[in-house]
């Protein structure tokens, strides 16, 4: 065999397994599968397919309607259009918790264990801009690759938090219609694609990881509204982190029912059989047997790496999100007042005194944003919003979310851009949350083109004034929406045929 399993875990698996576990570890010298997920938000997954130069290699994955299977030789992280969002690279067994997280748009989730954003950038593409996302993870660092990849992906209604649950469901008990507890987990379905979680495997024992599991599930429990759902996943085997959890969790929370999944494409049904007796004696017959509603999926049995997923539902009427949404065009944005004094640093203060000849305090940011996005972008085809002032920087955040204070917030919204002196600065964020259509200036490339590939690594460039395509009445000169093909890859600073790169440097390719 190419991996070196740990023995206790092989013989374990031997137990469960009984006559499939020939088959199971055989499964480990199979290859890996590679998979892909269509960002919605961005392109429709039939459109990428058509026009992507991988389409011959690509099969569908049954469970995902807007996702692929690669080969390993078509390498799509390499490819403009990764750096465009179009896509999400995925196992294709973690696309399975969010298709059954049923989220519609209007919903209001929360993503408790979301970095580095796989699920979370699901959830997005599935919100279509309506509702709102709370993505959370409790590891500042991995946190940051959350940011990235949701602000890759262009979402525009997400709040990143670097929280405890316990902090989270104190600003917004029985709030959520919709949450996703992606575990951290013993990884044991994950030996044959990232064979270092086997060295992991021995420091994060399956005990340690049901403890931490145990305490999750307890905090999140208030936090969803009744007749809201909750998934609950791992990429695990091990009972003690998903069939008995479940049980327990069910003991403890009569409220709460297994929504029973019909096993499909490979995948097998939970095992009750597999819980302790004591769990057992807590549980109804029907609570013990329901367990089966729940999902494995099994790399002998389907094409992906293991995983469990347990669909709940917490009694109560189900909420419905507004369908007047489809109706809305314009964002409309609510502006504070004026910019709180203690908001604008001293400096600041004294060059918008100087430059405007007026007391800063009465600087609006409304004011500020409008004379830029007045010549610069307009944004369409979005929800009520509500700018909101983080220091210097700007954020624009859905409406009914209560309020963040007291919690570790590290993205507080859309972070369009910063109050820099008198002026609003666009960020890269608003950049891969613009439709093309809603900036005044754009200039489109090949994803072949030398000049793309120079401006994604920082370069300045020169282009033929012909190729910006602007908006009737717009000036020559200003920022301007580089894309691939149609899709926003960043800003240029436009002059005369110069366009400065406004890339920032954790975004170029090295
Ligand atoms: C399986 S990974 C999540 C993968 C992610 N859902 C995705 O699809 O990209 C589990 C995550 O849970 C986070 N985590 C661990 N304990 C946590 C806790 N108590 N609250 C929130 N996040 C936690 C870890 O930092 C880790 O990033």
């Amino acid at each position: 065999m190419k991996i070196q399993l740990p023995e206790p875990f092989v013989q374990k698996m031997k137990q469960l397994l009984d006559d499939e576990f020939d088959r199971f570890i055989a499964s480990y010298d199979d290859e890996r599968v590679y998979g892909l997920r269509v960002n919605e938000l961005k392109i429709k997954a039939a459109e990428w397919q058509q026009q992507t130069e991988i389409r011959e290699h690509l099969q569908p994955i049954p469970w995902c309607p807007t996702a692929f299977y690669y080969t390993e030789e078509d390498r799509p992280g390499k490819h403009p259009h990764y750096h465009a969002g179009l896509y999400y690279i995925q196992e294709p067994s973690a696309m399975v918790p969010v298709e059954l997280l049923d989220v519609q748009p209007g919903h209001r989730v929360l993503d408790l264990c979301a970095a580095p954003g796989g699920k979370s950038t699901q959830i997005a593409s599935k919100l279509q801009g309506h509702g709102v996302l709370v993505s959370n993870d409790i590891a500042a660092e991995r946190a940051k690759a959350l940011v990235k990849n949701i602000e890759l992906a262009g979402v525009r209604n997400a709040v990143v938090l670097n929280e405890h649950p316990a902090n989270i469901a104190k600003a917004f008990s029985g709030w959520f219609d919709r949450i996703l507890i992606d575990a951290p987990c013993s990884g044991e379905g994950m030996f044959r694609k990232n064979p270092a979680m086997v060295e992991e495997w021995q420091a994060y024992s399956v005990e340690r990881c049901s403890s931490m599991q145990r305490e999750i599930l307890e905090e999140i429990a208030p936090m969803l509204a009744p007749g809201g759902r909750l998934v609950y996943s791992t990429c695990t085997f091990s009972p003690e982190e998903n069939e008995e959890q479940i049980a327990r969790f069910l003991a403890r929370h009569p409220d709460f029912s297994v929504v029973s999944i019909q096993p499909q494409w490979g995948w097998g049904s939970g095992q009750p059989s597999w819980i302790s007796k004591e769990t057992k004696e807590q549980l109804s017959e029907q609570q013990w047997q329901s367990l089966a509603g729940t999902i494995r999926i099994w790399p002998h049995r389907s094409k992906g790496e293991g995983h469990f997923v347990a669909v709940l539902m917490r009694a109560g009427d189900a909420y419905m999100p507004p369908q007047s949404w489809e109706e809305r065009r314009k964002m409309r944005i609510s502006w504070p007042s004026a910019i709180k004094q203690e908001r604008v640093s001293a400096k600041a203060k004294r060059s918008i005194g100087a430059a405007k000849g007026i007391k800063p305090l009465e600087l609006d940011l409304q004011t500020v944003w409008e004379s830029f996005s007045d010549e610069n972008v307009e944004l369409t085809s979005g929800e009520q919003v509500r700018a909101i002032l983080f220091g210097s920087r700007v954020y624009l955040q859905p409406f009914e979310l209560p309020s963040l204070e007291g919690l570790k917030v590290v993205r507080a919204g859309w972070l369009i851009g910063e109050l820099k002196h008198h002026k609003f600065v666009p960020f890269h964020p608003l950049a891969m949350g613009l439709k093309p259509d809603e900036a005044a200036r754009t200039i489109s490339f090949a994803s072949t083109d030398e000049l793309l590939l120079r401006y994604l690594k920082g370069e300045t460039i020169f282009v033929d004034d012909a190729l910006i395509q602007r908006k009737a009445g717009v000036k020559k000169n200003g920022y301007v929406l580089i894309c691939v093909d149609q899709y926003p890859v960043g800003f240029g600073k436009y002059l005369d045929g110069m366009i400065k790169n406004e890339l920032p440097a954790g975004w170029r390719l090295i």
